[in-house]
Parts: structure tokens; sequence; C-alpha cells
């Protein structure tokens, strides 16, 4: 078998993970290393390969900048360049995703075979892994790591606005995202059940039959109690000696990133309104690794400067240590370190999806309080290695700490539960057995993609089109255009035949479109993507691309699309049969309101029905099926002609023109575009015209240099 695993962000290498480095480097980047080991290491996977970000920014080490690297035999690193080279944190990638999509295409094309199926990680991964499954009909696996919906959940109760959270963590592109990779997917790979029944539930595209529980691993190699009988940790006594008056007493151990959402102020107020805890213990808190605050991200910064102020207010100086970062060999060690102490791990994350920590505390012999929100409901479940607590209540936490520190009866059946737990409940082993024997039912199940891969004709197809492609939309970029400016269009085309072939992008159908380019005098288009990206067809007779039909109808249901828009009747006219079609369900919007679109979405997505909703031009709201938008439209014909993404040039000016001009494509904007058009001037592969119409076109080929590519 072979295995495409998607895992866009953080930095992600074959050893020495930096784990905590940054917010988005943590355990999801050790959940798909040790995922993919597993894999490559059983017998009937043959190949493996996580598809990450390739980075070239002086700031990380230059392990990101290889464009592969192994990470075991079977098992391969695959760094593709999408946006900037330079690092972003997970939240700037959202633009840069449908790049990512094309580029991934083309790896797969160029390995010239289809993996048995992708497996996307987080939102970001989701996405693309959605583009690309539909585009390649390849199966789509899913796991979201931590969900968007939950995070806002927590994140609002903590009194935060949905304006702040929106703009620190773009939460409504990200959920978008989980929507779509969920519709798209067929598994879902979850840690435990209640992330099933109470996370993933919360989603509109979210269906709890294509979910699987699949208890991650921990590395017993890595973590284990201490084995001999009395353990020196000379490095941690100096790097923890310096913060610590009495470094043996029993210590209070956090381990994660700086992040918001893991709430260890709270662990620190706990611990310093404890008389209790201050006279018995110490407060240990690693926080990821840090040279800078000052030059730390601002999440990370606000984290520091609350516990940093906690500490203070206090007067935890000689009972608390924060040390600046641990190398990976040293994690395993200050657990050890800790139960040899008889000390405790806390968890006190506002919500927790899964928590591997949980799993490495308990295989180091060391019992823990966690948050009981999230998946550590089902670990401590399965391992009775500590008690929950409502995190968000300092009292409890507290009493749930002070109820496990200095009992050593206690203290003691919960570390023998909690590493008998581990050995029998979570391996990468048995994780990876388990996932492979979901996966295969699965592939069985999936019709066979019926689109050739490889870049020969699919069948049917009689069009043969040059090796770069023109696309203009009826409406903004020809209608109006002057004479002139057509017949210059007409000669520069006409020159380059049949290099240069012609394409028209239009949401009326076929015969209207042929009209209106008759009467314009230009020769007919060489490909007719029509219907808004729902009807393909080809040269002067417009032979119908039947494989893209066949493609776009799957999970169409018009007419129950219809009674879904009923509840909207005030809002919505639907348009003549004359603009209708097969997979087009077209309305009017009577005046323009985003929050209708939003709930005609919402509405679509909890009756379960499978349909995208296009807005072009502020009134024209269209329902196409997933895969039958114009972006997809276009890949479809390069695919099967073979024409490379940046041969072809689309000429955009209407609203909701933005999807043509995302991905690898050349965009030109022409100058009669629509204001909604501005927010594209920064993106890549997009020129803005200093003409109109057929004239802006013209300015377009001319900058990038489209007839000699
Ligand atoms: O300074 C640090 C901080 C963290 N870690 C490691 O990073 C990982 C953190 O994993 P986890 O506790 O699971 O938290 P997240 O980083 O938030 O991971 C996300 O993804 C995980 C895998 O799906 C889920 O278990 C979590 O709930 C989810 O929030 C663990 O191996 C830690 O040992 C370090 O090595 N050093
Ligand atoms: O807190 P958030 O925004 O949900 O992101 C969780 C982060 O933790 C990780 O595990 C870090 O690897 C990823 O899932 C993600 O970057």
């Amino acid at each position: 078998m072979y295995l495409l695993h998607l895992h866009l962000h953080g930095l992600f290498r074959a050893r020495n993970l930096e784990l905590g480095r940054d917010a988005d480097t943590g355990g999801q980047t050790l959940y798909v290393l040790e995922l993919v080991k597993a894999l490559a290491g059983q017998e009937d996977v043959e190949r493996v390969e996580v598809v990450t970000r390739l980075i070239e920014d002086r700031r990380v080490s230059s392990d990101y900048s290889r464009r592969e690297e192994t990470i075991c035999p079977g098992a391969q690193i695959v760094r593709l360049p999408f946006g900037p080279r330079r690092y972003l944190r997970k939240e700037l990638l959202w633009p840069h995703l449908d790049e990512l999509a094309d580029e991934l295409v083309r790896h797969i094309c160029r390995r010239g075979r289809r993996p048995h199926w992708i497996h996307a990680h987080y939102a970001d991964a989701g996405y693309v892994g959605a583009l690309v499954s539909r585009r390649l009909e390849i199966p789509l696996l899913f796991t979201g790591h931590s969900l968007g919906r939950e995070k806002l959940r927590r994140l609002l109760a903590t009194g935060q606005t949905r304006a702040q959270i929106e703009k620190t963590y773009a939460m409504s592109l990200r959920i978008d995202a989980e929507e779509l990779a969920l519709a798209q997917s067929c598994l879902v790979v979850t840690s435990t059940r209640q992330e099933a029944t109470d996370q993933y539930a919360r989603y509109g595209r979210f269906h709890p039959e294509l979910a699987t529980v699949i208890a991650p691993g921990v590395d017993l190699e890595r973590f284990h109690p201490a084995r001999d009988s009395d353990p020196s940790f000379p490095e941690l006594d100096d790097l923890l000696g310096q913060f610590l008056r009495q470094p043996q007493r029993p210590p209070i151990l956090a381990l994660s990133r700086a992040d918001r959402r893991k709430n260890i102020p709270a662990l620190v107020a706990a611990f310093g309104s404890s008389e209790r805890l201050r006279r018995q213990g110490n407060l240990i808190l690693l926080m990821g690794s840090r040279r800078d605050i000052r030059k730390a991200d601002r999440e990370q910064r606000e984290v520091f400067q609350q516990v940093l102020e906690l500490v203070d207010y206090h007067n935890l100086y000689g009972q608390v240590a924060y040390p600046k970062q641990l190398s990976s060999d040293q994690v395993p060690r200050l657990y050890r370190w800790a139960a040899q102490r008889g000390g405790v791990f806390v968890n006190p994350a506002l919500t927790e999806p899964f928590g591997l920590t949980l799993l490495e505390a308990a295989a180091s012999g060391l019992p823990l309080v966690a948050t009981d929100d999230g998946g550590p409901r089902d670990i401590l479940s399965r391992c009775r290695n500590g008690l929950l607590a409502d995190v968000t209540n300092i009292d409890q936490l507290r009493t749930a700490i002070e109820r496990l520190l200095g009992q050593p009866k206690r203290w003691q059946t919960f570390a023998q539960n909690g590493l008998e737990a581990v050995q029998h409940h979570y391996s990468w082993v048995a994780h990876a057995r388990r996932y492979l024997s979901q996966g295969a039912d699965l592939v069985k199940d999936y019709s066979l993609p019926r689109s050739a891969l490889t870049l020969a004709k699919a069948p049917g197809m009689t069009a043969r089109l040059g090796r770069r492609l023109l696309y203009c939309d009826l409406d903004g970029a020809l209608a109006e255009a002057d004479q002139d400016s057509l017949q210059a269009l007409n000669n520069r085309l006409h020159a380059t035949r049949p290099q240069t072939s012609f394409g028209v992008l239009t949401g009326v159908g076929p015969q209207q479109a042929k009209e209106q380019l008759a009467a314009l005098e230009l020769p007919p288009a060489d490909v007719w993507i029509c219907r808004n990206g729902t009807d393909v067809s080809y040269g002067p007779d417009q032979d119908q691309d039947l494989a893209w039909r066949d493609h776009i109808r799957e999970g169409w249901d018009r007419a129950a699309l219809e009674n879904a828009m009923a509840e909207f009747q005030d809002c919505l006219t639907l348009q003549p049969p004359s603009q209708q079609g097969d997979y087009k369900l077209s309305y009017w919007l009577n005046g323009e309101d985003l929050s209708l679109v939003a709930a005609i979405r919402q509405a679509i997505r909890e009756q379960g029905l499978r349909a995208q909703v296009v807005l072009v031009d502020h009134v024209f709201l269209d329902l196409l099926p997933f895969a039958g938008g114009r972006p997809d439209a276009i890949r479809h014909v390069a695919l099967q002609q073979g024409i490379l993404l940046e041969h072809i040039l689309v000429a955009a000016s209407q609203h909701g023109d933005g999807e043509v001009l995302r991905g690898l494509p050349l965009g030109v904007v022409l100058a009669n575009h629509d204001p909604s058009l501005d927010e594209l001037r920064q993106q890549r592969s997009v020129f803005f015209a200093r003409r109109p119409q057929a004239w802006g076109i013209l300015e377009g080929m001319d900058h990038y240099r489209f007839l000699s590519r």
C-alpha cells in the first residue's frame, strides 16, 4: 500500500522534533511521526509519505528546507512549497492552501499512481485533502487533532469576544475547512469516543458512522519509569535547582505548549492559593522552549506574562521552576524525575481533545490530575491513574491536586494502574494494525476512480487543446468590450494558434454562451466552462465532457435542495429555466445579505445535503455539486489535456471570481472589476490590469509574457 499523510503546519522532521518550540509544534507533530513510523513497519505498507510545507527561513533549522527526508525504511517526508518560503504560524497559511492543493496534485501525477488514501491532519490539511481527494478521486481520512468549534466554545467561555477570536485564529476559515474535510472524508479517525460523541458531533458534516476510535500510542522506549533503584538526574537537579529552595519536594508538573487553551495560569493560581501545596510541594512548568519571551508570539507572551504575574503575586519564588527549554531527550527524564519524588502531573487545559502528555505521564509511573473537558475523561476511565477536575474552578483544581499529593497509597495505586494501562491499551503498533484494517475496508468499498489519473485523454474526449489556455468570462471581460480591443485580442490569439487555446467561463448555458460569443464576432471557444463550472464542453460543436458530468453528479439531489430552499423563499427568487442546469440550482438573492448566505449554507449542512453555495455578482446564488465549481472544472480540463496550471491565464472582474484566482493558475483582474476583488492584491500570481475588459486581458498577457510560456 501507498499512503499519503498531510501535516502542514509547525516544524516537522524525521528526528529530534522541536516539540513546544511554538504553538504549532506539539502533539500532532509527534502523533503523525509515530503513526507513520508504525505504518511503515507493517508488511503490506510499501510506502508512506508525509507531505508538509517547505520552509526556507534562517530562524529555523535548514532541515525544514529539504524537499525529501527519509524517516525510516518505507517512510518519507515530502516538503512542497506553497506561499512564501519563510516560516509562518498556522493561522497565516489559509491564503496559500489552494496553491498547495495544486502542487500536491502535480506531485501525485508525477508519481504516476494514486495513494490508497490521503489522511489529512488538522483543518488546514483537511481543506487541501478535500480538494485533492475530489479532484483525483482518492479516499480521504481526517483527524482534526484539535477542533475549531471546541476551541471557540472554550475561549468564548473565558470572556473573549468572537471578533477577538476571529482576528487571532481565523476561526471561521478553520471551521469551514473542518466542515469541508468532514463532508469529503470517508473515515474520521479519533483518539477517544468522547471526541466523536461530543467534539466532532458539533459539525453539521460529521456522521458518527464514519468515525472510528483508534487510541494513539506512546513510545515506551522513551517514556518508562526509572529503571534502576535510585537513578540520578544531575542535569535536572542543576537545571531545576537554580529555581527551587527544596528540590526534593514532590513536584507538581505541567508540560504543554505556551498556548492560551492550555490554561497554565489557572494551575499557578491553584498552587499559589493552597497553603498545603505550598508547604508540601514545588511547581514545575515546562511551557515549550523559549529564548527571548519578548520575541515570542503575542499569545505566548501573554501566557508567560500571566504566569510570571501570578508567581509574583503569590510570592512563589523558591518553589516554582519554569526552565527556558528542555531537549527532547530530557522530557522523558523530567517525568521520571517527578515520579521519583512522588509528584503529580497536571493538565489544566480549558479543553484537551485527547492529551498525549497523559499517556507519557502514565508510562512514566506519574499519577495525574487532568481537565474534565475532552479526551482525558476517556483516558482516565481506561487508565484509572488520576483525577478529573473542572479546571475553570480554581478551588476544584486545587483540591484535586491536594487529594493526590501526600497520599502515598492512592498515589501508588494510580501509578501502577497507569503503567499497566499504557502497556495494554496505548501502542502505536496496535494502532497501525487497527488503522490499516479499517482503512482497507474503506478502500474496498470506495468506487474506483473513473477519471484516468494519467494525463492521457479521458474516454470520449475528442478535443485537443494547446499548451496554454486563456479563460475569459463573457459578462465582465468581453460583453462591453470595444471592438478594437476584441479585434486585437482575436488577432493575438489567432496568431499563436494552435498552441494557445481560448476558453469561456460563464454562468449561462453553452448555447447562450455560443450566441453571445458570435455576437462579439469572436471565434467559437476551444473549451466552454458553462453553468458556473457544472457543464464542460469542447470546440465549435461543444462536445460535452461526459467524464466531468459523471465526476460531479455523485451525491447531487436537486429536489431535496429545492425543498431545503423553501424556507428562504422570501429572500430568494428562482431564476428562469434557461439559467438552470442539471447540476446547477440558481436563484436571485433579493438584496445582498451575507448572513443569509451563511444561513443557507448552514441549512444545507444540517440537512446533510451535498452542495456548495456560490454567490456571483452579489445577487446570483448558485447551488452546485461539491466537485462542480469553476476551480475544479479548470483543473479537470488541465489534467485531462496535460496543460500546466501556470500556462493557464484567467481573466476576472466580477464579485465571486476570487475562487478562480486562487492556486497556481495565472490571474489578471481587469480594471472594471468589482471592489470585492481588491482583497486579492497581495495574492501571488494575480495581476491588476490598468485597463478594462479585453484591453486588460491583453495587459495581463503581456505582464506574464503569456504567449511565450
Ligand atoms: O515544552 C514542551 C511541550 C510539549 N511537548 C510535547 O508535545 C506533545 C504535546 O502533545 P499534547 O499534550 O497531546 O498536546 P497538543 O500539542 O495540544 O496536541 C494536539 O494534538 C494531540 C494529538 O492529536 C492531542 O493529543 C491534543 O489533545 C491536541 O491538543 C507531548 O508529546 C509533549 O511531551 C514537549 O516535548 N515540550
Ligand atoms: O490550539 P489549536 O489552535 O487548536 O491548535 C492545536 C495545535 O497543537 C498541535 O498539536 C501542535 O502540533 C496541532 O494540533 C496544532 O498546531
